[in-house]
């Protein structure tokens, strides 16, 4: 194994800490709307959350708030360890770069570029060290080690995903946080997307937070949140994909 980009000291305490917690976070948008209503929620390490809930029920907000994109109007925010609230808006660039992979719906893969030179991207913006190792461990994991030099255009929407996910896990976040990661693709390469997610959590103890509105999806995570105008209506741990359906279809969506 390579060696981790934080401190070893820096790392036990981290581990002993929720990857991330909101406390008593409300978000007023111009104009009025409470697209977050004093949400309390704590993401342990190592687990997998998905968010539930429908349309402009603030599932987004609550992402935005979590990930340090969106600051909160009140409460706490703290990410592997920090409050984000404290710190400067460079700070706060700086610890989403380094502690936080994205995964986006629409891949957001750079069109030019291989898939190796995507994936490490985000280590050569931030001057990190090229962990080669670890690098092709990532690609072979997701499935991409034969394919290191194709350009996006050249992969399939999965495939585009799978390079997605190995570039959110380059720099070894304390969270990765996905948006609708699996809102673009067929069901098979939706499921295996999701079993990749699944898996590493399981396997390399990532911790990830999904926003999704496909309840087979929700179905992997180990907890899903449900929220219903800027809050959380439910917490429910390893539901079965119909009884989140049945969940949804009584708050309105489905
Ligand atoms: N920048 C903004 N300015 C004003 N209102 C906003 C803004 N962003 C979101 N909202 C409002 O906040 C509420 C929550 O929006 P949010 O995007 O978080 O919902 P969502 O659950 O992610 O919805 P969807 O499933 O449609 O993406 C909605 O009423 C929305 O219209």
């Amino acid at each position: 194994m390579s060696a981790p980009l934080t401190a070893p000291g820096a790392r036990r305490a981290e581990q002993s800490e929720p990857a991330v917690v909101l406390r008593s976070v409300s978000k007023l948008h111009p104009g009025g709307v409470r697209a977050l209503d004093d949400v309390s929620l704590t993401v342990r390490r190592g687990t997998f959350l998905a968010v539930m809930g429908p349309s402009g029920s603030g599932k987004s907000t609550l992402l935005h708030c979590a990930a340090g994109l969106d600051t909160p109007t009140s409460g706490e925010v703290l990410l592997a360890g920090q409050e984000i609230g404290r710190l400067d808006e460079a700070r706060r660039t700086e610890l989403r770069r380094d502690r936080i992979g994205f995964v986006f719906q629409s891949y957001n893969l750079l069109p030019a570029l291989t898939v190796a030179d995507n994936v490490t991207l985000p280590l050569r913006l931030a001057g990190a060290p090229l962990d080669r190792d670890w690098v092709q461990h990532l690609l072979d994991r997701v499935g991409l080690g034969q394919h290191l030099d194709r350009r996006p255009a050249e992969l399939s929407g999965g495939q585009q995903q799978r390079a997605a996910i190995a570039r959110a896990l380059v720099a070894r976040p304390a969270v990765v946080f996905a948006d609708e990661p699996t809102g673009a693709l067929d069901r098979a390469s939706a499921a295996g997307v999701l079993g990749l997610l699944r898996e590493l959590v399981d396997e390399l103890q990532q911790t990830v937070v999904m926003v999704t509105h496909d309840p087979a999806a929700a179905a992997e995570a180990d907890r899903t949140v449900v929220m219903a105008d800027g809050r959380i209506v439910d917490t429910l741990d390893w539901p079965t994909a119909s009884a989140l359906a049945a969940r949804l279809v009584a708050l309105g969506e489905g």
